[in-house]
């Protein structure tokens, strides 16, 4: 296996890529941003690559959410969690908040310490940094660059960075979630705490669009665990839905909402079902089991075996 991730080496998401078993050992290129990770998988260059999907402060990453609903066909094999702690890493000739005049982090992660920084290094310039690791690193190469970083203290204490302040998160135990994506190929077994992804395109703007897709999950007890929304990028209002239910395609209920769901909204694109990284909390009526299902089908194919031909 290949793997590639949101690189370089250090970011949080090189963390959640080494929780996938064999990982540590097999080769990782890093990418310079989601998309060229994305990239790396579907020319093949890349077997795999992990990639953040959303943070607990900060909400959905929408490069990885715009980049994984449209182009080539990807499919989602497992998910992450990483919880998220910062530091405030600094050149070595800084010794004081004060002497801090531009810092340099991930957008994520700027968004994930505001307050900190509002508080107590309210003049300093936010340098955007395509990782925390790559801002982090900036700060032994570029001479002429910012002042501080605020990144992982995993690279902070590799990469032998003077640490200024701990903890700078706003909100303490923040966690991202990271996805592992793939070519579509065969989707991962049933583990009976799982999850699936799907794309869900607005066929058109009218009254009861959305709730003509909510439904087909409402009528089989089927729970959503994430839903955003997202321009196209085709004009003002128009819009797709990311969502992500728990359950498997494998159990009948998913199956059945799929179903109606490719009725209301045929455009959709199913992104993979895949081990849950957390239990899920929603439980399943007995109208809504597997069992249910299966009997209400074999009655109905009863019924049309009574059909006059
Ligand atoms: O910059 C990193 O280290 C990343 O892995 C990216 C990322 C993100 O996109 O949210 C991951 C975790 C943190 O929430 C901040 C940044």
């Amino acid at each position: 296996m290949i793997y590639t991730y949101l690189g370089p080496a250090g970011t949080f998401t090189e963390a959640a890529l080494l929780q996938v078993p064999g990982a540590r050992d097999a080769e990782r290129i890093p990418s310079a941003n989601v998309n060229a990770a994305l990239d790396k998988v579907r020319s093949g260059e890349a077997d795999a690559a992990m990639v953040p999907i959303e943070n607990s402060v900060e909400g959905g990453v929408s490069a990885t959410l715009d980049a994984i609903a449209t182009g080539e066909a990807l499919q989602i094999m497992r998910e992450a969690l990483v919880t998220i702690s910062f530091v405030l890493a600094v050149r070595q000739n800084i010794d004081s908040l004060e002497q801090i005049r531009s810092v340099s982090t991930h957008g994520h992660a700027w968004a994930q310490c505001r307050g900190w920084a509002e508080a107590n290094i309210p003049g300093a310039e936010f340098v955007p940094a395509s990782s925390t690791a790559a801002g982090a690193l900036a700060l032994l190469d570029d001479e002429t660059g910012h002042d501080a970083a605020i990144c992982s203290p995993l690279v902070a204490r590799e990469r032998g960075l003077k640490i200024l302040r701990e903890g700078i998160e706003d909100y303490q135990g923040a966690v991202t979630r990271f996805v592992l994506v793939a070519r579509p190929g065969p989707i991962p077994a049933p583990t009976g705490v799982d999850k699936s992804t799907v794309i869900l395109p607005l066929a058109e703007d009218r009254p009861g669009a959305l709730m003509d897709i909510l439904e087909q999950f409402v009528v089989r007890g089927v729970n959503l665990s994430r839903i955003e929304s997202r321009p196209t990028g085709e004009g003002m209002g128009k819009y797709f839905f990311s969502v992500d239910v728990d359950g498997h395609l494998a159990q009948e209920r998913v199956a059945d909402a799929l179903a109606g769901l490719h009725r209301v909204c045929p455009d959709l694109r199913f992104l993979g079902s895949y081990p849950a990284a957390e239990g899920l909390s929603s439980s399943v009526d007995a109208h809504n089991s597997d069992n249910a299902f299966s009997k209400a089908h074999a009655w109905v194919h009863g019924l049309k075996t009574r059909l006059a031909t």
